[in-house]
């Protein structure tokens, strides 16, 4: 298939390479989909969102209260992601994982609440091995619902405050970096924030006794509740073949999780783009990841995820839909 591909990518109206990143995406949908004539089908954005005992430290500007308050916004339609998950044409769902507050039923907002946030981790694991099994659980069986209803485009997000020293700490550990080098400003900390939080970080990576070789476990002592479930996602999603839309540092941090146990989880990824959370790009280049946008974006929710999905539709649509040499009766390189 490989070969196929290349020749077909190859053979269009264009000198050899010209379409740069978009050939190599083309491929890998191809590859994915394990066909020459790929198609997106109902794209769907899961947004998965929980809260972090970890706040407790003061390691994030904002008040948990926040997390509960944007579920609402997502239901209400009125998020960054609601816009353009509307612009993109994608299926939006929201997933209670574990935010610390109680909603009535709507019909965007998937129940799977674990608990009412996850146990403040400078002390005491996150959570316990059980409510980890769970999650990931439970974030494979959203995922598959997903592809039974059509979708061979999964892009995952996030909502949740704290969850980025969550990220930080599985970084550190899954990397093998020292915190300094995986901790960031978040939603906007101050230097002297920024000095807090690596501090409180780096306690708590004394604190646990964890190894790089058992990621579920690392997964189970930082969090959080929508990281584990994105871990379950994600290797669903590749098990369905579907395409994954990795959005940012948070949604790479569970990448990171899910690839230490599954490496090949990676090849059904699209890195959509590097953050601006520093800690990021070196996540990234662990992952011999390219990501396809550089924007400056540190929301999270999957914004990222969506923005680049229209280089998606052009990847397969000049694939499909691009004369070649032959039927155009163009002629190709001679030297
Ligand atoms: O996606 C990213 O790269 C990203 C970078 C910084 C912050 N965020 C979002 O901000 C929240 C976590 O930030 P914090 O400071 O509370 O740890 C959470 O809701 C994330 O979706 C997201
Ligand atoms: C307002 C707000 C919106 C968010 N969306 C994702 N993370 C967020 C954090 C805050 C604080």
């Amino acid at each position: 298939m490989r070969a196929a591909l290349i020749q077909q990518i190859d053979q269009k109206t264009k000198p050899i390479g010209a379409l740069g990143r978009l050939e190599a995406l083309a491929l890998q949908l191809g590859l994915v989909q394990q066909t020459q004539q790929p198609s997106l089908q109902q794209p769907t954005m899961l947004v998965f969102a929980a809260d972090h005992g970890i706040v407790a430290e003061g390691v994030s500007p904002y008040p948990q209260a926040v997390t509960a308050q944007m579920v609402l916004n997502f239901l209400n339609g009125g998020a960054a992601i609601n816009v353009f998950a509307r612009q993109h044409g994608f299926d939006l769902h929201v997933v209670d994982s574990g935010v610390n507050a109680m909603f009535q039923p709507h019909p965007m907002l998937v129940d799977a609440k674990v608990g009412m946030g996850t146990v403040n981790f400078r002390h005491q694991p996150a959570m316990t091995a059980a409510q980890c099994e769970q999650a990931i659980t439970r974030g494979a069986q959203i995922a598959r619902e997903a592809i039974a209803q059509g979708s061979n485009v999964l892009a995952l997000g996030e909502m949740g405050i704290g969850n980025t020293s969550s990220a930080s700490c599985l970084m550190s550990v899954l990397c093998d970096l020292p915190m300094h080098q995986c901790v960031g400003r978040g939603t906007g900390l101050s230097d002297k924030g920024l000095q807090h939080k690596l501090s409180v970080l780096t306690s708590a990576l004394q604190t646990h006794h964890v190894s790089a070789a058992d990621p579920f476990h690392v997964l189970s002592v930082f969090g959080g509740f929508e990281i584990a479930m994105m871990v379950g996602a994600l290797l669903a999603g590749a098990e369905g073949r579907c395409t994954l839309l990795i959005d940012g540092f948070i949604a790479t941090a569970a990448l990171l999780v899910a690839a230490k146990r599954y490496p090949q989880v990676i090849d059904y990824c699209v890195f959509a783009h590097c953050s601006d959370e520093s800690g990021h790009a070196t996540m990234l280049s662990h992952l011999n990841a390219q990501p396809l946008l550089h924007l400056g974006l540190r929301l999270g929710e999957g914004t990222g995820a969506v923005l680049a999905y229209p280089l998606l539709q052009s990847a397969v649509a000049f694939l499909n839909d691009m004369a070649s040499f032959d039927s155009a009766g163009v002629s190709g390189q001679i030297q």
